[in-house]
């Protein structure tokens, strides 16, 4: 990235401190204590026995996770040239180095694939109102096996994505299919580097944020970096499952999208993979009606996601004049 640019600097009230403390009480679910429990031994059987279904989920996502993780460093060795699946305004899917997050420049190269080909989304605003354009992926031809471990890696976590959106439902009162009619496409999956960083007291590998979909599951190397208000300890084998704006206003609030940042390091590289599970670009986000009532009003306005999210990924292209689009602006 060359010698640090002046984008890079955050200003001091947004800086990192790095010798903030590991958050304690973050919950951690483990599944592999799960493995062999055979659901009818006990009166709780139909939360346990989704739990089942997560274990091989986790398993198979687990094996997957090893592969993309390498094909990831494979393909951020490379040079440059050898990178030039680069993305723009237009294609947005691809290799990317001058990412902002709230027009801070982020320390982070990223490489973003959809799931499903083509994604249907909203077209930029100058092409007209209702106008509809496709996200086509781009793979570079090395390392070869990259497009491979992303379409495995997307199946896994799209079923384990599923499950913990119908678990989301049950922990609502929900039936586990509630969430269901949303998806028909919108996912995508984020290579992320972060290299070493000559100013980690200074920048930021990703910018405070909070994530605009609707699931986050994040898989993230051995390296320190990533804070939720703490310092967030990685745990090998372990998922970081964050639930983004959507669920915060499908849910009226009940579930909090949490704000976090990932900081950078002057001696470790450090690799992480996003999956965003979303729904289709047409879903009108607003308050699921069982949750809202007299006495627990809906507490957004209901607003179109594709638009939403096509106005965010403008954002990240560059440094704004104008405040970033956030869900609060649909605050009632
Ligand atoms: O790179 C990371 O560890 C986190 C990335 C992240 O939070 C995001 O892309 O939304
Ligand atoms: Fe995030």
């Amino acid at each position: 990235m060359g010698e640090v640019d002046p984008a890079f600097i955050q200003v001091v009230k947004h800086r990192p401190k790095l010798a903030a403390t590991h958050a304690e009480g973050i919950p951690l679910i483990y599944l592999a204590a799960l493995a062999g429990y055979s659901p009818s031994d006990s009166p709780v059987t139909a939360s346990l026995a989704t739990f089942e279904g997560l274990v091989a989920e986790m398993g198979e996502a687990c094996k997957k996770w090893e592969r993309i993780e390498q094909e990831a460093r494979e393909f951020f060795r490379r040079g440059l040239e050898e990178k030039k699946v680069r993305r723009d305004e237009r294609r947005v899917v691809g290799y990317y180095e001058v990412e902002h997050t709230k027009n801070m420049r982020d320390w982070k190269e990223v490489f973003d694939c959809t799931v499903q080909e083509p994604t249907l989304v909203p077209a930029l605003p100058e092409d007209g109102e209702e106008a509809v354009t496709e996200w086509i992926n781009q793979w570079p031809e090395y390392p070869p096996g990259l497009r491979e471990a992303c379409e495995e890696y997307a199946q896994e976590l799209e079923k384990l994505a599923y499950k913990l959106m119908g678990l989301i439902a049950q922990s609502l009162g929900l039936p586990a299919n509630r969430f269901d009619e949303f998806y028909k496409g919108q996912t995508s999956i984020r290579l992320d580097h972060h290299p070493l960083c000559p100013v980690p007291h200074l920048s930021l590998g990703v910018g405070r944020h909070k994530d605009s979909g609707a699931l986050t599951i994040l898989a993230q190397d051995r390296v320190e970096g990533l804070e939720m208000k703490r310092k967030i300890k990685p745990i090998p084998a372990a998922f970081i499952i964050n639930a983004g704006d959507i669920i915060q206003v499908w849910s009226n609030e009940t579930y909090e999208s949490v704000e976090h940042r990932v900081m950078v390091n002057s001696e470790k590289e450090k690799f992480s993979i996003p999956f965003f599970f979303n729904p289709s670009h047409c879903t009108i986000v607003q308050q699921l009606k069982e949750l809202t009532d007299e006495y627990n009003p809906p507490k957004y306005r209901p607003y179109n996601w594709g638009k939403y999210l096509v106005t965010r990924k403008g954002s990240h292209f560059k440094k704004l004049d104008v405040e970033i689009l956030r869900i609060y602006h649909f605050e009632i």
